[in-house]
Formats: C-alpha cells, structure tokens, sequence
C-alpha cells in the first residue's frame, strides 16, 4: 500500500494547524516533520515546539527527519514533543546504533536515513534495529529541489535485501516527489513518499495529493 506523508516545509507557517488538517482531510497518511539545524543542512526550520503544537491537531503518524548534528542530544525532546517516528542520518551520527536504540528507548519508531550519495552498505549491520530506511531523493536542506533518478538502483537493491531477510521495514522517498517521480520509486519497492510542493504547492490539495498516491498505486498493480 502507497502512502504520502506531506512535508510540512512547503506549508504556509503562518497557518501551519489549518495546513495539517487540510491535508489531513485530503487523505495523507503521515505528516512529515523536516527538522534542520543550519550545521548538517545549509538551512533552518523548526524544533520540537512545532511538534507538540501539531500532536493535539491530527491524529496521523508525526514523522519527524532531524537532518541535525547531535541527535542524540534532542531525541527525547521530540518523544515526549509526540513524534512517532523519528529517522536520523547515517551522515551525521557516528554512533548510529546507539541513537537508534535511545530512539526505541523513547518509545519512538526509528529510522535511518541515507543521502543521495550514501551507499546501502552502511545500514546493513543494523536493518534489525530500525522500521524505516528514508532514502533522499534531493540533497537535503530545501523543498523544491530536483529529483535525483540515480537512487532508484538502491532502492531496488534494499528492497530485495529486506524481502530476503524477511523483514517489516517502510521504505520511505523524499525529495522531488510528483506523480511522474514516484512511479520508478514504488516499482522498485518503496511505499511511503513524502511530497512538499507537489501538495502545498498546488491550490487544490486533495487531487494532488491523490493523483500522486494514484500513480504511485498504479505502478506496482
Ligand atoms: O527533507 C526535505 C528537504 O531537505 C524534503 O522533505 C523536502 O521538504 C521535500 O520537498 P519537495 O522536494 O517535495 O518539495
């Protein structure tokens, strides 16, 4: 089953409850939490404050991707914030295994992500410990950006390791997402797919965000 979390990057900040319930209606499956701290990313956003404003509005799953230095230092701010997920970047935490059992630890559902760039390789030893891999189809730090097609062969190749292993795990997409991008994304395994300004970005929410978990249902029947 194809789920989209809208990103909340995209969203008009200045009415950012209304935005979530908006979308909420429109049938997204998750709301998608982009947290950036101007050190990991070129860019700032937003921290747990914003989380725990959105907790008591919607009743979707807060996913929450900290593109931050130091995770370890804020994953219990975002736990009791109300997130749901939280994904970290292999990129940014030397001790991944660790971050990831404080993350469980929480009572939080972790994650890993993996740059453009990154290879599969390095989330190999700790697929048993996580239920999402977050692929970045963008280098990470801005909405808007062009999708990166050159992750796709990763996709697949995770996918097939994660069939193989026998494991429940998401496999989640950012970055570029649109009704065209998430065909070759779904066809080689992924299923969650966070989209920005293919949804906040059109003045009718609902069909974009549909014709998006459309194509993307489409694609794998
Ligand atoms: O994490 C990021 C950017 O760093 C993404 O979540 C973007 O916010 C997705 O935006 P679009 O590419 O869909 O506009």
């Amino acid at each position: 089953m194809i789920k989209i979390a809208p990103s909340i990057l995209a969203a008009d900040f200045s009415k950012l409850g209304e935005e979530v319930l908006e979308v909420e209606k429109a049938g997204a499956d998750w709301i998608h939490i982009d947290v950036m701290d101007g050190h990991f990313v070129p860019n700032i956003s937003f921290g747990a404050i914003v989380v725990e404003a959105l907790r008591p509005l919607t009743k979707l799953p807060l996913d929450v991707h900290l593109m931050i230095e130091n995770a370890d230092r804020y994953i219990e701010d975002f736990a009791k914030a109300g997130a749901d997920y939280i994904t970290v970047h292999v990129e940014a935490n030397p001790h991944l295994h660790r971050t990831i059992q404080m993350i469980r630890a929480a009572g939080v559902k972790p994650g890993v992500v993996l740059n453009p760039h990154s290879p599969i390789e390095s989330i190999l030893p700790i697929l048993e410990e996580i239920d999402l891999v977050l692929f970045m189809t963008v280098n990470p730090g801005f909405g808007g950006q062009k999708f990166i097609e050159s992750v796709v062969p990763k996709v697949e190749q995770l996918s097939k390791v994660i069939r193989e292993k026998g494991l429940s795990i998401d496999i989640q997409i950012d970055g570029g997402i649109n009704e065209e991008t998430i065909i070759p994304c779904a066809k080689a395994g992924a299923n969650v797919f966070v989209a920005g300004s293919a949804i906040f970005g059109k003045e009718d929410r609902k069909a974009a965000l549909q014709a998006i978990k459309q194509a993307g249902e489409v694609a794998i029947s």
